[in-house]
């Protein structure tokens, strides 16, 4: 295994057993689940077997199995539930919500006018007109949902998610997942399938086409998961979606985003950190358009 490069590891080890195989993390093995198709049986049609959560040793003694995210069985029944009752309550995906987003974003744009910088390169995307976008926007403006959706997709953030775990003996593929491995096996779900050549015609460049149908209307493949799915979906969808839509939109609206590289000099390969994949550190500059 290259510890500087697992996800490559990963894939040669794909290629070499297939779309389920064991892998072993020092002394635990972790099972990887690779592309949709296996995700999907996994996270939707056997949701409840794969909805545990899996043990992160680095992280484990800091939450200890507390918090929605890393919590098991009753605990995390009953912290979802008071976790999705509260952020209804917050007003999550109605106005209040909408507007706490548009003040934050606004703020951050007037944060930005303040600071004088100039740029040597600019890039024009712009989006609206004077009035401040809002949710309602999205349905109308498909190419920016798709630059949106893009940019989440070409990034790859996470690409392994959050690890689960089974909660039941589970057979998967012809493979037997005994419960007893459940505090000691992770199952790892290969979000890669973002970058899966069968669903995506340019997977490896940074291409607004993906999202969009001939048309221009926008289109979500069936196969674009960050936000994973299945019993453990990410509790911030909707609030993540909401906050990615109004911010973009409010900075394109009062910004033209410059580098001082020429674009074919911008090194987009990300810095691959363990099982993450975090951009590689660019200059960005600013250009108030008024
Ligand atoms: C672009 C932003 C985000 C992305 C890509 C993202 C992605 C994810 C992923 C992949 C998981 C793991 C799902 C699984 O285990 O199968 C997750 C879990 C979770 N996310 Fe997010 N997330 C984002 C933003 C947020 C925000 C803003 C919040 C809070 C408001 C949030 C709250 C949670 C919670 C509570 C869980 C754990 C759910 C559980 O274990 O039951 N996320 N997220």
């Amino acid at each position: 295994m290259d510890q500087k490069g697992l996800l490559k590891s990963f894939q040669a080890l794909r290629e070499k057993y297939g779309d389920v195989f064991t892998i072993y993390l020092g002394s635990r093995p972790a099972v990887i689940l690779w592309w949709y198709e296996a995700m999907k049986e996994a996270l939707v049609d056997q949701a409840e077997a794969f909805s545990g959560r899996g043990h992160i040793a680095i992280i484990d003694p800091v939450f200890q199995g507390t918090g929605v995210v890393f919590a098991n069985g009753k605990s995390w029944k009953v912290l979802r539930r008071f976790s999705v009752t509260t952020m209804k309550d917050f007003g999550m995906g109605k106005q209040s919500i909408e507007e706490r987003i548009k003040e934050e974003a606004q703020c951050l744009v007037e944060e930005l006018q303040k600071s004088q910088e100039k740029v040597q390169a600019e890039i024009d995307r712009v989006i609206g007109a004077h009035c401040l976008p809002t949710l309602e926007d999205r349905a109308k403006m498909p190419y920016t949902d798709a630059v949106i959706h893009e940019i989440q997709r070409f990034s790859d953030l996470v690409p392994v998610g959050v690890p689960h775990s089974v909660i039941k003996d589970t057979h998967f593929r012809g493979y037997y997942l005994p419960k007893r491995f459940y505090k000691y096996t992770e199952v790892f779900f290969l979000f890669s399938a973002l970058q899966d050549p069968r669903h995506f015609e340019k997977p490896n460049t940074f291409y607004p086409g993906h999202f969009l149908d001939a048309q221009g209307n926008f289109r979500k493949p069936e196969v674009f998961i960050p936000f994973s799915m299945g019993k453990r979906l990410c509790l911030g969808e909707s609030l993540a979606r909401s906050e990615l839509f109004l911010f973009l939109t409010t900075l394109l609206q009062n910004f033209s985003l410059g580098s001082p590289k020429a674009p074919e000099d911008i090194d987009l390969t990300p810095r691959e950190n363990g099982l993450g994949r975090p951009p590689t550190l660019f200059q960005v500059r600013f250009l108030p358009r008024r």
